[in-house]
């Protein structure tokens, strides 16, 4: 066991007194800031805007605001276990990041910058249907380090299919299916820019590479790229989708199926029954359904009406240790980190990833430790009250 939060924090005292005049931000609400400096209109309001009036988006930062950590003392936190077990596999961390397409509109570097990375830390990279490049080109950069994928299940069952197939072949170690996304949201900053990155041909990258894709058009993607992408608006989601469906995937692929996007106690006994891996409470960090429930609200009413018969993971909101602290404590066996990697890699590509998560790493392993608790596995609603308003 190694304390990987004091090792971070005193990587970063030891440069006293000649700290690097470069040095990245700490803090979430800066990396914000210098992404908002760097990036343009279209870009920076697609990836930081929600839908509607984006009370969801509050509504998530809320909920964690609400909950408060009541520390245990003289516990012996010398030594501490931050390792995770999921679907038979060990991770480090109890840190996964999230699905993000079209991570090109945000810097150069795009998805393969946030999966090496991940690589290095041993994060699991979630990658997304929607990458700019294809999913064996992550994989390659990625070699023997810990990825999943996360399927757009699309109108076209080849296609998706086909997606799974390919995710297999290549090395992904769980499918994440994306159940709140059948279409995008009403999403204002966007309609104002008149901004649509996949019209641009950024997030097609799987799709363009795909057989099944391919072969319904006229033309190659090379010969005549609008006809492409025109048919890509047209099989990107299935809004038509039931819980009977499932059994597709599960005849297609023996991954470890993870549904994504699940906020109803009801849809999580669904999940259940119709014997899916893992579940993740999720609003999609408030970029769907204005007016949802925030995503910690609903953990802990998914977690007792599923009573530890898989496993939940859960996203929306989280921003530094002490929130992935909460989400553990209410129930998630680990998190998915959206934005802030978004911003890191807005502000220093891969270097900028990795130093957002490295960081929450150690915020969420000293806050433990402060906290009275020696491994994320024991952590409960213990430690926590929650403030009524
Ligand atoms: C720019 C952007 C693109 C996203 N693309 C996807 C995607 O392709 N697939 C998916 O399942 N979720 C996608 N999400 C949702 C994230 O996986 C995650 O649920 C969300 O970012 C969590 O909220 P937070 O970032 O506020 O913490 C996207 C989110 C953002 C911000
Ligand atoms: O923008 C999103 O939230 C999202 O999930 C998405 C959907 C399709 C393509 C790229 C991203």
């Amino acid at each position: 066991m190694t304390n990987i939060g004091n090792q971070i924090q005193f990587g970063v005292y030891q440069t006293m007194p000649n700290p690097d005049p470069n040095r990245l931000p700490i803090a979430f609400e800066e990396w914000e800031e210098r992404a908002r400096e760097v990036l343009e209109d279209g870009p920076y309001y697609y990836v930081a805007g929600g839908a509607g009036g984006e009370n969801t988006m509050k509504a998530n930062l809320h909920a964690f605001n609400r909950w408060k950590i009541v520390p245990r003392m003289l516990r012996n936190v010398e030594n501490r276990d931050t390792s995770v077990e999921l679907f038979g596999k060990n991770y480090n961390f109890p840190l996964m990041h999230a699905p993000i397409g079209v991570q090109s509109i945000i810097h150069e570097e795009g998805d393969l910058g946030s999966a090496r990375a991940c690589a290095e830390l041993g994060v699991p990279f979630i990658a997304s249907s929607a990458s700019t490049v294809p999913m064996e080109k992550i994989a390659e950069v990625m070699g023997d380090a810990p990825r999943w994928f996360q399927l757009y299940w699309s109108k076209d069952p080849d296609i998706a299919a086909s997606f799974l197939r390919r995710a297999e072949a290549s090395g992904y170690s769980a499918i994440i299916v994306t159940l709140d996304t059948p279409m995008m949201a009403w999403r204002e900053h966007d309609l104002r820019n008149v901004y649509l990155p996949f019209l641009i041909g950024e997030g097609v990258g799987n799709y363009l590479t795909d057989p099944a894709f391919c072969s319904k058009l006229e033309k190659s993607p090379q010969e005549d790229p609008n006809a492409a992408i025109m048919y890509w608006t047209q099989v990107f989601g299935n809004a038509s989708l039931t819980w009977d469906d499932l059994a597709f995937l599960r005849k297609h692929t023996k991954l470890p199926i993870v549904l994504k996007g699940i906020l109803h106690p009801d849809d999580a006994k669904l999940a259940i029954e119709h014997g899916v891996d893992g579940i993740i409470v999720s609003n999609h960090g408030g970029r769907q359904v204005d007016g949802a429930i925030g995503a910690l609200d609903a953990l802990p009413l998914v977690c007792d009406a599923v009573q530890g018969q898989i496993p939940v993971l859960m996203d929306s909101g989280i921003r530094r240790g002490s929130d992935v602290i909460k989400a553990l404590a209410l129930g998630a066996k680990a998190v998915l980190v959206g934005r802030p990697c978004m911003y890191g890699l807005a502000v220093a590509g891969e270097k900028g990833v990795k130093a957002v998560l490295q960081n929450m790493i150690a915020d969420m392993d000293i806050t433990m430790a402060l906290a009275g608790e020696r491994s994320v596995n024991e952590l409960g609603k213990s430690i926590l009250v929650n403030e009524k308003f």
